[in-house]
């Protein structure tokens, strides 16, 4: 299939190692498949140990120049390489909706959100200080410097093909570090297409590696691998742990940003409005396939009718389709596995006595499509209530008072996002503070952004991305001691 790009040499189907597009050693491949209709999109080479074990080597050999160069030489070539995804923003926000299924609309914003987070790292480069330390004794002196790691494995979801392995990619060479990275089997395009325009960019051969393919051999090399100082995982909790462990045996270096189960409080001082254009926002963006999409809805009993309400007529007017057709703000989940789980999802609350509300244009046929759903008269007993839904899907549960509020949002093994709306600053305090989460959005259901670190607590992670912050994971800090000063 030829998707309809300004430049078709962006679609790449190959691994990228040491600087050249590589067939898999074994000549094997797999299908990419257009979520919306099932449609082949390309063949892309299934790579495995030996392809891993070269792109390690390639990373470690470009590793003493690129640390070498001067900030504001790596930062220039990240500059050079945000330029390109903003010039180029049109042809991978098409390859993103093609292989991940998202409107046009969204992808165009998941390139200017994943361009953002690079040229974030390009200034964040120039600002990577030291400290003098006062020193315990006449004859020494103490200073610390920054250094990158080393060589970092990138392991990256199919929901934000592009922005969650920019948000990795940009700060690793910013501190001076090369990487291998690993996209997701269901979305490899948006990456590989990412990383030719870091080669457009200058960036040197074996600075940036990536293979695709045999996921399981390609982990345990990079895991296993002595090479390798850190991994950076975003990815569900389950893999994350697993992750985790294998690389216990070399100590390396890890930043997780895993599952979510957000809650969105509605108190009876919110404005009703204003939490259910929030909703609407947070809820059904990427249809409901984002780690921070409200997944529980707690709503205070004096508006719950009023809000419920008002949110079933604004998801009335979602429309669903492939992510290429004019209008649609809902598309296909991303494969046939993920929606046979929200449907089960949805037969779970209803078989306990929600209501399921669907709305939108008609179920499309195509198997990976899932109206949107609201689920009124929800439960704490429901399979909504303890899992991350991953769809278009808002469960509605009513509480009673804010300190029941509190205790629901914060029945969960995950960390991740919460939202609320109240009005009442003494409230907006004691929630914000109580809530146990790494991100807490207020009165507003929209919050991801480059300058703000973003992350999660307990079962959703660990580090931070973005922000003054984001560099830290990928630095060790070294302390000098000067002695003899006093001969
Ligand atoms: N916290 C965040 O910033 C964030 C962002 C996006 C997605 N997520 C989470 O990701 C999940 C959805 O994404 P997904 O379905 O791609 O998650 P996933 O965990 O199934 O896969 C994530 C990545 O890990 C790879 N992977 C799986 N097993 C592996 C192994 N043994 N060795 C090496 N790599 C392996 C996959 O191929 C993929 O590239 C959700 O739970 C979502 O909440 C979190
Ligand atoms: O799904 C995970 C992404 O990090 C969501 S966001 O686009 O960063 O909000």
């Amino acid at each position: 299939m030829t998707l309809p790009l300004s430049d078709p040499s962006l679609l790449k189907t190959q691994a990228y190692i040491d600087g050249h597009w590589n067939e898999a050693d074994s000549g094997e491949t797999y299908g990419v498949e257009n979520p919306a209709n099932g449609e082949t999109l390309a063949d892309v080479a299934r790579c495995g140990h030996s392809e891993t074990r070269r792109a390690i080597k390639a990373a470690h050999s470009a590793l003493s120049e690129w640390r070498a160069l001067t900030a504001k030489a790596r930062s220039a070539h990240l500059e050079a390489w945000h330029d390109l995804m903003i010039a180029h923003q049109g042809d991978l926000a098409k390859i993103l909706t093609a292989e991940q299924g998202k409107p046009l609309a969204e992808a165009m914003g998941e390139i200017l959100y994943g361009a953002s987070y690079v040229k974030w790292f390009a200034e964040e480069a120039k600002r990577i200080y030291g400290d003098t330390v006062p020193s315990p004794s006449a004859d020494k002196r103490f200073v610390t410097i920054k250094q990158g790691v080393g060589v970092v494995a990138c392991i990256t979801p199919w929901n934000f093909p592009n922005a969650m392995l920019a948000r990795k990619i940009a700060p690793a060479l910013a501190a001076g570090c090369t990487v291998v990275c690993k996209p997701a089997n269901q979305t490899p395009l948006s990456a590989f297409a990412l990383v030719e325009l870091a080669a457009r960019a200058g960036i040197p051969a074996g600075v940036i590696n990536i293979v695709s393919g045999k996921t399981p051999e390609i982990g345990k090399v990079l895991t296993s691998s002595e090479i390798v100082r850190k991994l950076t995982f975003t990815g569900s909790t389950a893999v994350g742990k697993q992750l985790m462990s294998d690389c216990a045996g070399t100590m390396k270096r890890l930043s997780m940003e895993l599952g979510g189960n957000a809650p969105f409080i509605v108190f009876e001082d919110a404005d009703i409005d204003a939490a259910v254009e929030g909703a609407m926002a947070s809820k059904f963006r990427n249809a409901g396939q984002t780690c921070v999409c409200a997944n529980r809805f707690l709503v205070q009993s004096a508006v719950y009718d009023q809000f419920t309400a008002a949110l079933a007529d604004a998801t009335a007017n979602l429309k669903m389709g492939a992510g290429d057709e004019a209008g649609v703000t809902i598309g296909p989940l991303i494969d046939n596995r993920a929606a046979t789980n929200v449907r089960a999802l949805i037969q779970d609350a209803t078989d306990q006595g929600a209501t399921a509300v669907q709305s939108g244009d008609s179920p499309v046929s195509t198997a990976n499509f899932v109206a949107p759903t609201l689920l009124t008269g929800a439960t704490t007993d429901m399979r909504v209530f303890r899992e991350e839904i991953f769809g278009p899907v808002a469960p509605v549960i009513r509480f009673e008072t804010e300190a029941e509020a509190i205790a629901l949002a914060n029945d969960t093994e995950f960390g991740l996002a919460a939202y609320f709306y109240s009005r009442d600053i003494g409230r907006v305090w004691r929630v914000g503070e109580a809530l146990e989460f790494g991100m807490v959005a207020i009165n507003t259901g929209a919050m991801s952004n480059e300058m703000a670190p973003f992350g999660g607590v307990k079962e959703s992670g660990q580090g931070r991305e973005g922000s003054k912050y984001g560099l830290d994971d990928y630095l060790e800090i070294k302390s000098l001691c000067m002695g003899g000063l006093d001969q």
